[in-house]
C-alpha cells in the first residue's frame, strides 16, 4: 500500500480503511530518544499503556520533554529505543492473552469471511481457516494465512515512524499559527490527497467532514469564511475538525486551552468529552481545573526526560498543580 501524501503539518494522509472509528489501546514502550549532539537524553524509559477511548494526561514542568514525547509518538521524531503499539480487537486480546475476545474477534472475522473453523486454542493462536486479510486489526496485529492454510494472530514489535503518521493525529500549541487556507473550505480540504488515484479518499473525506463539523459545532460557519475571521475557540475546533477527519486511532493534544479565554475554554472542553467517543486521546496540559474531570489516567514527566504514572483521580488537584 503506498504511504499516504504529505500534508503541511508533517502528516501524511492516511490510506487506513474507513472501519478506524473507535479509539484504540496505546502501548508506549521503553521509549527513549537521544538525538544526536545532544549530551544527554530527552526522553527516558516511557512507558504508558492508554485503554482504548480514554483521555489521557501528561503534565510536568517545562523543559522535561512533553512536547519531544507527543512529537515521538506521532512520528514526526523517531525514538532511539522502545517501542509504540496500537492495538485493536484481536491485537489487544492476544497482547494480554484475553482468549474471549479472541474467540468473538476470530468468530467475527471467519463469519465475514464466510469460512468456519475451529476455535482458538488457549494459546490465543487460531487454527480456523481465514482469508488471510488483516480482518480490521490495523496494526499491532492481524490474522495471516500460513503455508498450510492455517490462520494465526501476529502480534507486531511496534509502529514505524510512517504508520504512527497516519494512525495518530497531532494537534500542535497554538494551531491557529499553522492556518494557511484562505477559507475554511481550503484550511479543511488542504491536507487532502489530490492525485486522480486517491479519488476514493476524497470522497469518503466530504462524505465525514459535514459529520466532524457538526462535532466540533462548525456547521453554522459558511465554508468560505477566512479562517482567522474564526473566534479563538472557533479556531481550535477547526484544527480539531482537520485531524478528526482523518479519524486517528490516537489523537494528541498539546497545550490545546493555552492562550484561550474563560468562553472559549469551555467550548473546548465540552468537545472533548464527545471525542473519546471517536478515538483515545493523549493530552499536554497545565489547565488541570478544566481538563481534570475529563481525565482516565495521568503522567508526570521530570525533568531528564522521565515520566511516571500519576495516581487518579487524585486526592488534591491543587497540590498536583504545583
Ligand atoms: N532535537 C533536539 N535536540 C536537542 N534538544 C532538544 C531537541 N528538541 C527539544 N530539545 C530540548 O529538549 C527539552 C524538552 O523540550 P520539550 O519542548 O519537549 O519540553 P516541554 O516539556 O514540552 O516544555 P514546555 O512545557 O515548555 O513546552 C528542552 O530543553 C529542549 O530544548
Amino acid at each position: 500500500m503506498p504511504l499516504g501524501v504529505w500534508t503541511y503539518t508533517g502528516l501524511p494522509f492516511s490510506n487506513a480503511p474507513s472501519t478506524l472509528q473507535q479509539g484504540a489501546e496505546i502501548r508506549v514502550e521503553g521509549i527513549g530518544f537521544h538525538p544526536p549532539g545532544s549530551e544527554k537524553p530527552l526522553l527516558q524509559d516511557i512507558n504508558m499503556s492508554l485503554p482504548a477511548n480514554s483521555l489521557g494526561l501528561v503534565m510536568g514542568r517545562s523543559g522535561s520533554g512533553k512536547t519531544t514525547l507527543l512529537q515521538v509518538l506521532a512520528g514526526l521524531t523517531e525514538q532511539t529505543s522502545g517501542h509504540i503499539r496500537i492495538l485493536r480487537g484481536a491485537a489487544a486480546a492476544a497482547d494480554s492473552g484475553d482468549t474471549a475476545i479472541l474467540q468473538q474477534s476470530f468468530a467475527a472475522a471467519q463469519t465475514a469471511s464466510g469460512q468456519h473453523g475451529g476455535a482458538p486454542s488457549s494459546n490465543g493462536v487460531s487454527p480456523a481457516v481465514s482469508s488471510g486479510s488483516s480482518g480490521g486489526h490495523a496494526n499491532g496485529a492481524e490474522t495471516s494465512t500460513g503455508a498450510n492454510g492455517a490462520a494465526a494472530v501476529v502480534v507486531r514489535p511496534g509502529l514505524t515512524v510512517e504508520e504512527r503518521m497516519q494512525q495518530v493525529g497531532l494537534v500542535f500549541q497554538f494551531p491557529e499559527r499553522h492556518f494557511l487556507g484562505e477559507d475554511l473550505m481550503q484550511e479543511l480540504t488542504f491536507t487532502w490527497p489530490r492525485l486522480t488515484q486517491y479519488w476514493g479518499e476524497r470522497q469518503a473525506l466530504s462524505a465525514r467532514m459535514q459529520q466532524v463539523l457538526e462535532a466540533v459545532g462548525l456547521q453554522d460557519i459558511p465554508l468560505h469564511v477566512q479562517p482567522w475571521a474564526l473566534s479563538g475557540g472557533q479556531q481550535r475546533r477547526l484544527a480539531l475538525a482537520i485531524q478528526l477527519v482523518r479519524q486517528p486511532a490516537l489523537l494528541l493534544l498539546d497545550e490545546p486551552l493555552a492562550g484561550l479565554d474563560w468562553e472559549a475554554r469551555q467550548e473546548v472542553v465540552t468537545i472533548f468529552r464527545k471525542l473519546k467517543e471517536q478515538c483515545t486521546v493523549l493530552v499536554v496540559s497545565h489547565d488541570l481545573a478544566e481538563i481534570a474531570p475529563l481525565v482516565d489516567c495521568a503522567w508526570r514527566m521530570r525533568t531528564g526526560g522521565t515520566c511516571e504514572p500519576v495516581s487518579w483521580p487524585p486526592m488534591d488537584l491543587a497540590g498536583l498543580e504545583q
